[in-house]
């Protein structure tokens, strides 16, 4: 059973001088001092356990407040200097979650007023054949945000593909010169990852103070474990990475404060895997084909975890959606750049 309890909180979104919203995002700008949130930050509607109150967040609440802000500088964009933001994926294959996730980033440009642009390629053509697409996209002036859908097909290297798309269009954030700046001291990279991004967004929002905290991360991929681990970092947590190989991962989990899960292992974090309290983001998303159709999973099992935790993100519905809005975000930072506006008048 899911106690489901609304987070969401109306940031002062909007100047009156200047009709631009003010991104309520956390940036690296900042990243040294965790600041309180406004009062009050959340509208609650907590469930009390019978030791403690659990809040389920509501992702997608944050992410449609994101998504309103975004489309209200877009609009202003396209009014002062008539361009709008694009955005251009590169989708290999026809794999049914891939297919799934390009259609909600599609739907989610067009909600904002960004365009968007799919390359397909069949899952058989050749590595030159996508370097092309990509190159052809870091070519076009109404592109100012590229993605190459992942995974690709095995016979496709990924390394190779990430590494051609221009540093300056890469919303995903993989591109090694922005993942390198993401790890180093003193350096910003041009975009973060979007989940990460997501993830750092959800906690803030929620008044979850990150200096200083113990965060385990599950998982080192290089599209969520490892920069989820690295911004954390950025964001002064202590922090600790499980992975594969990590021998009795629930004695670690244990001694998270914050626990964020980037698997795709539906189930893999059970209730003894976490301590009282803990605030828990699972990024996990498999979609899981049973008696009972389709539906996606997170890595968490939700039903223990409501029991122990604090705050959850729950899947769907969680860090997800936030991801999504993340994305439209990077591509317009990207489009801003691109054309030098700074949205001032
Ligand atoms: N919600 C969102 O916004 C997003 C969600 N996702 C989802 O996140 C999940 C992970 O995606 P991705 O990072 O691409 O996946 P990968 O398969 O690339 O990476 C999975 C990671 O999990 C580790 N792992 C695998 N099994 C275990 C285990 N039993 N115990 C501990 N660690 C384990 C792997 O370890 P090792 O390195 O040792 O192999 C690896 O580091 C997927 O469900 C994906 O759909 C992804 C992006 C955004
Ligand atoms: N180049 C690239 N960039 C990515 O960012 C990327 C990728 N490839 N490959 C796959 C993973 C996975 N990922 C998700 C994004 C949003 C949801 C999301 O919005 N999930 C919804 C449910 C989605 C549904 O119902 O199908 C939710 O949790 O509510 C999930 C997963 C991004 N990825």
């Amino acid at each position: 059973m899911r106690r489901a309890v609304a987070v969401f909180w109306r940031t002062r979104s909007f100047s009156s001088s200047n009709c631009l919203p003010k991104f309520p995002l956390v940036s690296l700008d900042r990243h040294d001092i965790w600041y309180p949130p406004p009062s009050p930050p959340l509208h609650l509607r907590p469930h009390y356990n019978d030791h403690q109150t659990t809040t389920e967040i509501d992702g997608k609440l944050i992410a449609n407040d994101i998504k309103a802000a975004l489309a209200t500088e877009v609009n202003y964009m396209k009014n002062s200097i008539k361009h709008v933001p694009g955005l251009g994926i590169v989708l290999v294959g026809k794999r049914k979650d891939s297919l799934s996730f390009v259609r909600i980033k599609k739907r989610a440009c067009e909600k904002v007023g960004i365009t968007s642009e799919v390359v397909n390629l069949p899952e058989n053509c050749t590595e030159g054949e996508v370097l092309d697409a990509v190159s052809e996209l870091n070519n076009k002036e109404s592109v100012h945000g590229i993605l190459v859908q992942l995974p690709l097909p095995s016979h496709l290297s990924e390394q190779k593909i990430i590494n051609a798309v221009n540093v300056e269009k890469d919303v995903d954030g993989f591109h090694p010169v922005n993942i390198g700046n993401l790890a180093m001291t003193g350096r910003e990279p041009l975009f973060i990852p979007c989940a990460s991004r997501g993830c750092i967004e959800v906690l803030h929002r929620c008044g979850v103070e990150i200096i200083g905290k113990k965060a385990v991360v599950i998982g080192r991929s290089q599209i969520t474990g490892l920069p989820t681990s690295l911004l954390l970092q950025r964001h002064h947590a202590t922090v600790t990475v499980v992975h594969s190989s990590t021998k009795n991962p629930e004695e670690i989990t244990r001694e998270a404060d914050i626990l964020v899960s980037d698997v795709g292992v539906p189930n893999l974090v059970l209730g003894h895997w976490l301590k009282p309290g803990v605030v828990v983001i699972d990024m996990g998303s498999t979609l899981v084909t049973d008696s009972k159709g389709s539906r996606v999973t997170g890595d968490v099992c939700y039903e223990e975890a409501i029991l122990k935790a604090s705050l959850i993100t729950p899947v769907p519905g969680g860090v997800g959606p936030v991801t999504i809005s993340m994305l439209l975000y990077n591509t317009v930072e990207a489009a801003k750049r691109a054309y030098q506006w700074t949205g001032k008048s």
